[in-house]
């Protein structure tokens, strides 16, 4: 195996590390970005890489908290961690910048060396699309070999969504909602339903009746919209830097890309607008 190339802010001596090195181990972070080409566009490519699959955890910890408030009917403090996770999908949106600042040719000569590494195989971000409640036999036939071999994601798999809380909120604010939507099996899809439909149509109807759930009904809208908004800007990039090639991940790519970009999260806080 040929060795890593070392960290690129090497030390002299052993001694004396600053704390902000020792503290958050900067130094260990620098020496993960290891291009295999010489092309300065691929350390680009990791390094946002990087950056963006760190940015899926931090949103990953506010939904894994507002689930846990949800739970305990902490609704406003859900809101708040809500609110804090969409600010890093914003950040997670506008870093598909740096991407196109990428020619397709520049893109192309470093591409083989990828193999049949993919974004799909990211186990952070299915556990992230888990959390919020995307369990699509398709997204989880795609990392079903990360699955047998990260036990963090399988319990992610079937752990109740950050919208099955929110169903069982609504059943408890009073919602007419039948037990087979709120209490289903974790791990299987979620089918939209009219009764949930129906439940925030009297939320939009009488917002100040309903404050608590109108408030959490537009940061969970403003969620599923930033993940949307990600998938297509992601799918633009793609289209920008391989038109329809294949993807190494086996897929169609473009095509595939595009089915994928018709789920929405939260599904039945998108119909009910034609409704209002
Ligand atoms: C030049 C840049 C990129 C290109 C051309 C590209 C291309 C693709 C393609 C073609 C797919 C379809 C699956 C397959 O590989 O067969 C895909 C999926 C995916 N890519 Fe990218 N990608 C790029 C950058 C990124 C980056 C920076 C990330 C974030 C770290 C990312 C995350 C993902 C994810 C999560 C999927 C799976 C989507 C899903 O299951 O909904 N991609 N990408
Ligand atoms: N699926 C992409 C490759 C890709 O996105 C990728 C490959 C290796 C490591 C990271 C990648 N993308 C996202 O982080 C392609 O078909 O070119």
């Amino acid at each position: 195996m040929e060795q890593p190339p070392s960290c690129p802010v090497q030390q002299n001596g052993s001694e004396g590390a600053p704390p902000y090195v020792t503290y958050a181990h900067m130094d260990r972070l620098h020496e993960l970005q290891q291009p295999r080409s010489d092309s300065p566009r691929e350390l680009t490519f990791l390094l946002i890489s990087h950056v963006k699959e760190l940015l899926f955890r931090a949103v990953l910890v506010e939904v894994d908290q507002a689930r846990e408030q949800l739970r305990q009917t902490q609704v406003d403090q859900a809101c708040d961690s809500l609110s804090r996770a969409v600010r890093v999908q914003r950040l997670l949106v506008n870093a598909w910048d740096t991407m196109t600042a990428m020619s397709p040719d520049e893109f192309l000569a470093f591409r083989d060396i990828l193999g049949e590494a993919s974004g799909t195989q990211s186990f952070m971000y299915r556990a992230l699309e888990f959390a919020l409640g995307n369990k699509d036999p398709r997204t989880v036939a795609q990392c079903s070999r990360s699955i047998g071999l990260y036990p963090e994601l399988e319990r992610a798999l079937y752990t109740p969504s950050l919208y099955d809380e929110v169903l069982s909120l609504l059943v408890r604010m009073g919602a007419a909602i039948p037990r087979d939507v709120y209490e289903r099996e974790p791990g299987a899809p979620y089918s939209p339903s009219p009764a949930v439909e129906q439940a925030w149509l009297a939320v939009y109807q009488e917002p100040a009746r309903w404050r608590p759930a109108h408030r959490l009904a537009e940061l969970l809208t403003e969620v599923s919209y930033q993940f949307s908004h990600w998938r297509a800007t992601h799918l633009l990039v793609v289209e920008r830097m391989l038109g329809s090639k294949p993807g190494t991940g086996g897929t169609a790519g473009l095509d595939w890309l595009r089915s994928v970009n018709e789920h929405r999260f939260f599904p039945e806080l998108w119909t009910v607008r034609t409704l209002l």
